[in-house]
């Protein structure tokens, strides 16, 4: 905030009721003149304070097809590979029926189901030993999904490839089935980096995943080493969008600074009633049953054509 409240991009601010994506009736927001008052501050930093997080599995991915064909997990991609041992899949099924519960349980406080979390993890990565396999064995199966990414996801990749914004995609799933999915649809440009969970090799044989474990509940930048390159490339970015389906995505950006700007985008599609007062609570977007990148995008427009302006006005004045 500071003094930057005081300034407004060139042409006056813009009102979210201007803005055709955000007002549409699936589009709901729990404090309008809040959206609207980070997208001024949006447009004012321009694409150099902005970046991107965005949770993988039905994100990116859509969670709801026109086919009506089901989409898998990047772990269940990784489930679906032929040369997994035989007891495999059950080991793992049984492992989910056990954590899975815990992970959702509205009562446990998040300190004990972290404990279970990494059990779980560390569990599904001992399973994950001991035999040789072949990482086109994935893309083979990964390929059939492609399809699968939201409407116009595609042209979003384009938009942040063309705006040199870094966009962060987060997975406590497979990052192995997640890299695969988006290279081959050709939207993994240089600005795009994936935090997940690899499977680690060691003499021929799958060893598990590669440190550090990334689970439900550290699936925040707070796991960027401080020391990393993606860590240089975003810590002065300080305009972001946190996009997400599940409510625990909306906390993707935690451990950036408190003075940041951030807007929060929710896609709500199961049990839309009963979900729709937490979703609204925790993320300032919430869009429901919306398959593609349409509203994101329309952000990155309005940043891309403030930015033109700003570049143009400062052309004229040097002249
Ligand atoms: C260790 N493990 C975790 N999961 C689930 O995978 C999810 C991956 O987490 P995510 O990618 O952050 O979330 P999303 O799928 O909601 O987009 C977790 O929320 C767990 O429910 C798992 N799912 C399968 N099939 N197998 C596993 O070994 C396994
Ligand atoms: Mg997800």
């Amino acid at each position: 905030m500071g003094c930057d409240e005081k300034r407004e991009p060139a042409g006056g601010g813009l009102r979210v009721q201007d803005i055709p994506a955000l007002t549409q009736d699936h589009c709901r927001m729990r404090d309008p003149a809040e959206v609207e008052r980070i997208i001024n501050e949006f447009l004012i930093g321009g694409p150099e304070r902005m970046q991107i997080v965005s949770d993988f599995d039905y994100t990116i991915t859509k969670q709801r097809t026109e086919d009506g064909g089901a989409v898998p997990s990047s772990f269940g991609i990784f489930n679906a590979c032929q040369s997994l041992p035989e007891n495999f899949k059950a080991e793992t099924d049984k492992l989910y029926h056990k954590y899975r519960p815990i992970e959702i349980d509205p009562h446990m406080p998040i300190a004990e189901k972290v404990q279970y979390m990494i059990e779980w993890w560390t569990k599904s990565g001992e399973l994950t030993s001991g035999f040789p396999f072949d990482q086109s064995e994935i893309d083979q199966i990964a390929s059939k999904y492609t399809h699968a990414l939201r409407d116009r996801t595609h042209e979003f990749f384009a938009d942040l490839q063309r705006l040199g914004i870094p966009t962060l995609v987060f997975s406590a799933g497979l990052g192995n089935s997640v890299v695969s999915v988006l290279r081959q649809a050709n939207v993994l440009h240089p600005n795009v980096k994936v935090v997940s969970n690899f499977l680690q090799f060691r003499d021929g044989l799958l060893d598990g995943f590669q440190q550090p474990m990334i689970h439900t509940f550290n699936k925040n930048e707070t796991v960027l080493n401080e020391t990393s390159e993606y860590y240089d490339l975003v810590h002065t970015r300080d305009h972001i969008i946190v996009m997400g389906d599940s409510i625990g995505d909306a906390d993707m950006a935690s451990g950036v600074p408190a003075s940041s700007h951030i807007i929060k985008i929710g896609f709500l599609f199961d049990h839309v009633e009963a979900n729709m007062k937490k979703y609204m609570d925790t993320f300032d977007i919430v869009l429901v049953d919306d398959q593609t990148m349409d509203v994101p995008r329309s952000l990155l427009s309005l940043i891309e054509k403030q930015h033109k302006l700003n570049l143009e006005a400062a052309k004229q004045r040097s002249l």
